[in-house]
């Protein structure tokens, strides 16, 4: 699914405007009936009052709709509007009809004593969507910031937490939500980790608009950012039937180069990873003191054994196989950077690379150069920085994984709790699986496994990655739902991919 940036989203609302012949205050009640619709599944009437602060552009419009709505449905609900500047005609509107009703409908100016919401209460914050021009300041920003430090109330934020920008870092006040009802179509700071804290629980609440392709254009000319996030129907498209006729040799033959005296168990998840993503055979190298727990910890991987005991230093013939993971556990002695460097010139298929090969090219970036097209690196922040450089937020490493990714054609992931994945055509797809449970040893080497398998299919490389990144992050989310996140394992979620599988099946069915 497409994510709009704000000035993409005012478009469509226009374009839907005039496409269907309605008015933009039919327009605003569809979306706040949609709103209220999967409002209404999360919270009963019962679950506690409702205090909606509204504000007086069209997201307050939205809330006084949404006032509306939920007092007709039974709820017991409470209005505050903020008196912050001109009202907006269906703001306007949507005001005068919710005064009309017999509900308790405060108004509320700056300096008036900040509104205490009692405990229990549902507090809906329709203060500012994605209209933001300049960060929320003085008292509106202190209301905002008691809200925060409210305990015992529940925080719900309408389209995007209040003062929270669309496509851009949060400078000032920003409601902290337990939970965001998105509208539409999502916008991009949803995704950065360091509005995790604001956004909570993501919903996205669909209603019927324009199509999107007729505001693609809309915007400054080569925005880089994720402009995907990926969804369960879409993902489900991307697996490969498989034939009867098919064997093992169908299936591809990778060759994983991983581990180190030490780090024998990142090369165990990973070979695992491998197989149970789908590949039909593969190979191990792994340095001497590594072949006994290798073979004996996964008797389904062969193995090829380096000169020596502790690390790898050269691999031997890598013509028979299809693709190539390297990194998990590898270390990064001089002598396995010099077999890193053997394997990128030897070798012209995509590859995944991860982790210690990772580190060993940050270290000699003459090895960059050498990668292979369409191969796939993995980085989490961290090894993204000692990649590419420092990034001030989200926005500007998005913009230089964006621009690495297209000017080396190269799929470039950046693992964090909504992975991005930039290809080399421009697109940056978000995920949208994975729980806090994954943060466990070893689950990036899965990953490296899952990639790897992949790619050994005959999977395109940005289709391995989009489809292996949601995989794993769906295998977590099945392996935490049967075990609890704290209980989780890099082994459980390699063993979980099976059910992921599964239910990709049935959503494609
Ligand atoms: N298709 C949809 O998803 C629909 C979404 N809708 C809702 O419309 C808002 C966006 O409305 P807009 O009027 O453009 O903006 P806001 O409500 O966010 O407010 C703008 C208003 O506030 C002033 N302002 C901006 N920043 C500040 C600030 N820091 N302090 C004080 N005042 C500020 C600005 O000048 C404007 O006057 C979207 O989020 C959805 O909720 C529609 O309902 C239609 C369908
Ligand atoms: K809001």
């Amino acid at each position: 699914m497409q994510i709009l940036s704000g000035q993409q989203l005012r478009a469509l609302d226009e374009m839907t405007v005039h496409e269907e012949g309605i008015t933009s205050l039919e327009l605003m009640e569809r979306a706040v009936t949609a709103f209220t619709g999967s409002f209404c599944k999360q919270f009963r009437p019962s679950s506690g009052p409702i205090l909606i602060v509204c504000g007086t552009g069209n997201n307050g419009g939205d809330g006084f709709a949404t006032a509306r709505q939920l007092h007709r449905a039974g709820y017991n609900t409470h209005v505050v509007a903020a008196e912050f500047g001109k009202r907006s005609p269906d703001n306007q509107a949507n005001f005068n009809a919710a005064k009309r009703l017999d509900f308790p409908f405060t108004l509320l100016r700056a300096g008036n004593p900040f509104p205490k919401p009692a405990p229990g209460v549902i507090l809906i914050d329709a203060l500012l969507g994605t209209g933001l021009s300049r960060p929320l300041e003085g008292y509106w920003a202190e209301l905002i910031e008691r809200w925060n430090e409210t305990e015992d109330i529940t925080r719900v934020a309408l389209d995007v937490p209040s003062g929270l920008p669309a496509d851009g870092p949060a400078t000032g006040a920003v409601f902290m939500a337990d939970h965001t009802f998105v509208l539409g179509y999502p916008k991009v700071a949803i995704f950065a980790p360091e509005n995790a804290v604001y956004v909570g629980e993501m919903s996205l609440v669909k209603f019927k608009l324009s199509s999107v392709r007729t505001v693609l254009h809309v915007g400054p000319e080569g925005d880089i950012r994720p402009n995907q996030m990926l969804t369960e129907g879409y993902v489900a498209t991307l697996v490969k039937k498989r034939g009867n006729s098919d064997h093992k040799g169908t299936f591809g033959h990778a060759l994983l180069v991983a581990g180190s005296f030490g780090k024998m168990g990142a090369a165990v998840i990973a070979a695992r990873a491998v197989l149970r993503a789908g590949a039909g055979l593969v190979t191990c190298h792994v340095p001497r003191s590594g072949y006994e727990i290798m073979q004996i910890s996964f008797p389904e991987a062969m193995c090829t054994v380096d000169a020596h005991w502790y690390q790898t230093t050269g691999v031997g013939d890598l013509s028979q196989y299809a693709t190539i993971g390297i990194g998990p556990g590898l270390g990064t002695e001089q002598l396995t950077a010099a077999a890193l460097r053997d394997v990128l010139t030897r070798y012209a298929k995509p590859l995944v690379i991860d982790a210690d090969a990772l580190n060993l090219i940050a270290q000699s970036p003459s090895l960059f150069a050498l990668i292979p097209k369409g191969s796939i690196l993995t980085p989490h922040p961290k090894e993204f920085e000692r990649l590419f450089g420092k990034t001030a937020d989200s926005f500007a490493r998005w913009r230089v994984q964006g621009e690495a990714a297209k000017r080396n054609e190269l799929v470039i992931l950046l693992k964090t709790n909504h992975t991005t994945i930039a290809t080399p055509t421009g697109k940056i797809y978000v995920n949208t699986t994975g729980n806090p449970g994954m943060g466990t040893a070893g689950t990036g080497d899965a990953l490296t496994g899952i990639l790897t398998g992949l790619l050994a299919q005959g999977y395109e490389p940005a289709t391995a990655a989009t489809l292996g990144v949601y995989l794993h992050g769906l295998a977590g989310d099945l392996a935490a739902e049967a075990l609890s996140q704290e209980f989780l394992l890099a082994e459980d979620v390699v063993n979980h991919v099976g059910a992921a599988y599964q239910e990709l099946a049935r959503v494609r069915n």
